[in-house]
């Protein structure tokens, strides 16, 4: 669906040049939900603006739906174009239109009769639970409600990739998790690819199934979501996935048990799909004369299935803690000694 290769993007700044973009290449596959993740400056915006064609790139090739949009001209940039539409952090709506002028904005702008249009604006209102909410004006709706009607808007010329920019981080987390459900089920319905970029894990979790992680304009690492989360490489992923993996009170309390256990170790379980349901602490307990206390135990759900961690303080003489860790380590779950203190 969308083809990055080789994209680089410099900008010539009176303090030299930057580098926003640096020698991405990434397969987008249509029909999925593909984020990009990277904390701020690490050219996110760029890549966006380098998917839908408002910045060109400075060398590299970008092909979407088959086109290279990086050689077209403008009339047929403009085409591949009307099939990308996008979403905003700040919704970006007209404040003077109601909402439903707001969604039949891009409608009108394409030439469609209005009977057309309110046809359109109605299926458009009810897909997005928007439904009795027309004549409202933006300044009458909360911001999940604004962010319902961009997402009408960027779906009213049925467009077959959402670029979402940022789109839920000006969004409390329970309004988060409703529009990310809507994303979902319009992917579902309408089978339409999604790439969003955002700094927030939990999103990429909760919707994504592949990742790109981006740090000083280099796509550091990709894959798909439950195997970043189960085995990220780089220290960038890491920090991420504990986003979602590790409350501070837990590192906090990872901390005071280093202090209090100075003999134990501390060491973290990572479990996949099915090994989420093994017994394994059990036999880990009845088997090697050791303490074993829980210092902290989740589940987070992916899009692709469960991921658990667990955090251990094992205790016990050197031999016994060593064979406790080889038996979890021969169960193929992925084990990490936090501490050797
Ligand atoms: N038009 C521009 N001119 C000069 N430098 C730019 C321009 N656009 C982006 N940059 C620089 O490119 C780098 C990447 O910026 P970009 O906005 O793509 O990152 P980002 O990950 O989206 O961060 P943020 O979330 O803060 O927007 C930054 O160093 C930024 O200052």
């Amino acid at each position: 669906m969308i083809s990055l290769k080789n994209v680089s993007k410099k900008f010539s700044t009176k303090q030299g040049t930057i580098v926003a973009v640096d020698d991405v290449n990434l397969d987008i596959k249509k029909g999925e939900i593909f984020g990009i993740i990277g904390y701020s400056g690490a050219g996110k915006s760029t890549m966006i603006r380098l998917l839908n064609g408002l910045e060109k790139p400075t060398s590299g090739q970008i092909i979407v739906n088959n086109k290279e949009i990086t050689s077209i001209n403008e009339e047929k940039l403009r085409q591949v174009r009307q099939k990308v539409s996008m979403i905003f952090q700040h919704f970006n709506l007209l404040w003077s239109r109601t909402v439903a002028e707001n969604i039949s904005f891009p409608l009108e702008i394409a030439g469609i009769s209005k009977v057309e249009r309110f046809a359109r604006v109605k299926e458009l209102l009810e897909l997005v639970g928007l439904d009795g909410r027309g004549d409202y004006y933006p300044s009458q709706l909360s911001g999940g409600q604004k962010q319902r009607v961009g997402i009408a808007r960027a779906l009213a010329n049925r467009p077959e990739v959402l670029l979402c920019d940022e789109a839920t981080s000006a969004l409390d987390p329970e309004t988060t998790d409703s529009i990310l459900d809507l994303l979902v089920s319009i992917n579902e319905k309408l089978g339409l690819t999604i790439v969003l970029i955002t700094h927030e894990m939990q999103v990429i979790q909760k919707i994504c199934n592949r990742v790109a992680v981006m740090e000083n304009g280099l796509v550091v690492e990709e894959g798909d979501v439950l195997e970043v989360f189960q085995n990220p490489q780089q220290a960038i992923t890491k920090r991420f996935v504990s986003q979602v993996s590790e409350t501070n009170q837990a590192k906090q309390t990872i901390q005071n048990l280093g202090e209090l256990y100075p003999n134990g170790k501390l060491i973290k379980l990572v479990f996949v799909g099915d090994q989420t349901e093994q017994p394994i602490l059990s036999r880990l307990i009845k088997q090697f004369d050791l303490e074993v206390n829980i210092v902290q135990g989740n589940i987070s759900h992916t899009k692709s299935g469960a991921y658990g961690t667990l955090i251990l303080q094992l205790d016990g003489d050197a031999k016994a803690i060593d064979e406790g860790i080889r038996f979890i380590h021969e169960q193929k779950v992925n084990t990490e000694v936090i501490n050797n203190d």
